[in-house]
C-alpha cells in the first residue's frame, strides 16, 4: 500500500551499474573482466591464517569481538602503517574496521557530510562516492581529470587537474574532497606534487580529504604510493580508506578500515556502533596474522605486496598487447586492478531499441557481452551525467585475472577481427 513511502534519503540511487553488468555477464556466461575481484587465489598464508582460526573452536573467534576492530588487527596494523603514515598511529584510536572499504568511505561520508555540505568528487570517481554524499545530504561538485594532450592521453599520469580548474571548485560550503590513488577505473597513481597541490587546498580552504588508498599495494614500474595523510598539514584532516578484500585478494571477506587522527576517527566509530556495530571475527583474526606475516617478510622477494604488483603489470602488459593488436586504444595504468581503453574504432551498429535510453558505452558493454560474450564496464558510470561525453568512448577492462581469462579475451577479439 502507499503508507509504506521509503524514506526520501535514498531517491534516485537505486540504479547500480555492479548489479546490471555482473548480472548481464552471469546471463550471458560471457568471460568477465567487468567487476573488479581476482579469479586466481590468495596467498597461501591468509587461506592458511582462516583455516587455523575455524579450526579453533574457541569464544575467541566465534563470538561478536571489539565493535570498532579487533584487537589484534588494529595493534599490527598500527605497526604497520605508522612508518608508511610517518606518525604513530594509536591502534585504539585512530583506526576503524569496517565492512570493506565500501564500510569506510560510508562511515566516513556519514560522519562528516550533512546537508548542504559541497564535497568535490574527483573524476572519474567509484561510483558509491555520489550516492553516499547525496544520502548523506551532501551536494557532489565534480572535477574531471584530463590529459594534457593526445600524447599525454595514452597514460593514466597524463590524466591531470588543472590548478586553477581545482581551485574554483573549493568554496566556504566545501566540507570535502574525495579523491582516490591509485585510481579506480584509470589506474592513476597521484604523485607527490600532485597530492601537494590538493593539500595545499584543503589546508587553505579548510576542508577534510577522504582518500580511497584501497589498491595502495598495487604500483606499476617504478610509481610509488604517496599517502595525502603524510604530506605537513594533512594528518588532522585526511581519513583514508583501505581493504584487506584488494590487499590479500580476498574481495569476499568485505574486510575494510579508516586511518586518521582519532578527533575525527572517534566520529567515525559513532557511526558505525549505530549502524553495523561490528565486523566478522574470524575475518579480522585472519587478516591480523596476515599482515603479521607480511610485516615479517616486508621488502623481501617472498613479500606479498612486492609479488603481487608484478604479477599484475604482466597480466596488465599483456592485456594492453591485446587491445592494441585490436586496434582499441588502451590507457596504460600506473597501478590498480584496472584500465580503460579508446574503444571508438569499433563501428558497431547499437540500433538495438531495448537499451535506447542509455550511454553509448553502456549499450556497447551490453552489446559486447551479449554477442561477444564479453564483459566489461562502461566507464560513463565513473562520471556524473553532465561530464558523460568526455568518456563515452571508453570502456573499462579488468586485469586481474588469470592468464587463460585474457587468453578467452584474446581469443574473442581475434575471432571477431576476422569477421570484420
Ligand atoms: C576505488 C575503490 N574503493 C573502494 C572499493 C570497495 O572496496 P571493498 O570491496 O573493500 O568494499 C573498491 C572496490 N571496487 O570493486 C568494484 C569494481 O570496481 O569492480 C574500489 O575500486
Amino acid at each position: 500500500s502507499s503508507r509504506f513511502i521509503p524514506s526520501k534519503r535514498y531517491d534516485g540511487v537505486d540504479r547500480n551499474v555492479w548489479i546490471e553488468f555482473t548480472t548481464l555477464a552471469a546471463e550471458c556466461k560471457a568471460v568477465n573482466l567487468g567487476q573488479g575481484f581476482p579469479d586466481f587465489s590468495p596467498p597461501e598464508h591468509i587461506k592458511q591464517a582462516l583455516a587455523d582460526v575455524a579450526a579453533v573452536d574457541s569464544v575467541a573467534t566465534y563470538q561478536y569481538t571489539r565493535g570498532v576492530g579487533h584487537p589484534r588487527l588494529v595493534k599490527t596494523m598500527s605497526k604497520l602503517f605508522s612508518p608508511l603514515f610517518g606518525i604513530e598511529i594509536d591502534a585504539l584510536k585512530d583506526i576503524l574496521i569496517t565492512i570493506g572499504g565500501y564500510g569506510a568511505l560510508y562511515a566516513s561520508i556519514s560522519a562528516f557530510i550533512e546537508h548542504e555540505d559541497e564535497v568535490i568528487i574527483v573524476e572519474p570517481f567509484f561510483d558509491c562516492y555520489e550516492p553516499m554524499v547525496k544520502i548523506a545530504g551532501g551536494i557532489p561538485k565534480f572535477i574531471p581529470l584530463k590529459p594534457k594532450s593526445k600524447e599525454s592521453a595514452g597514460t593514466s599520469a597524463g590524466w591531470t587537474l588543472d590548478r586553477d580548474e581545482l581551485e574554483k571548485m573549493f568554496n566556504k560550503n566545501t566540507k570535502a574532497i574525495i579523491i582516490n590513488t591509485p585510481n579506480n577505473p584509470l589506474g592513476k597513481v597521484y604523485s607527490r606534487e600532485e597530492l601537494e597541490l590538493i593539500a595545499e587546498m584543503c589546508i587553505k580552504y579548510d576542508c577534510l580529504c577522504i582518500s580511497d588508498e584501497v589498491y595502495e599495494w598495487l604500483l606499476f614500474e617504478d610509481n610509488k604510493h604517496v599517502r595525502i595523510a603524510s604530506l605537513p598539514g594533512m594528518w588532522d584532516r585526511t581519513l583514508t580508506i583501505g581493504s584487506a578484500g584488494k590487499t590479500f585478494s580476498v574481495t569476499g571477506w568485505k574486510l575494510g578500515w579508516a586511518i586518521g587522527p582519532s578527533q575525527l576517527i572517534k566520529h567515525l566509530q559513532t557511526v558505525w556502533q549505530n549502524s553495523v556495530y561490528t565486523c566478522p571475527t574470524p575475518l579480522q583474526e585472519a587478516v591480523a596474522r596476515g599482515f603479521e606475516t607480511e610485516m615479517s617478510r616486508m621488502g623481501t622477494d617472498e613479500s606479498y605486496f612486492k609479488i603481487l604488483p608484478e604479477q599484475l603489470q604482466a597480466k596488465r602488459d599483456r592485456m594492453v598487447q591485446v587491445l592494441k593488436d585490436f586496434g582499441l586504444k588502451p590507457i596504460i595504468p600506473q597501478g590498480g586492478y584496472f584500465l580503460i581503453a579508446d574503444i571508438s574504432s569499433l563501428n558497431v551498429d547499437l540500433s538495438d531499441s531495448k537499451d535506447s535510453g542509455d550511454a553509448w558505452d553502456y549499450r556497447l558493454v551490453k552489446w559486447l557481452t551479449r554477442n561477444k560474450k564479453l564483459a566489461t564496464i562502461p566507464t560513463t558510470a565513473f562520471y556524473c551525467k553532465e561530464h558523460r561525453h568526455l568518456t563515452e568512448k571508453y570502456i573499462r577492462f579488468c586485469f586481474c585475472k588469470e592468464d587463460e581469462t585474457i587468453e578467452k579475451m584474446e581469443k574473442i577479439l581475434k575471432e571477431w577481427s576476422k569477421s570484420m
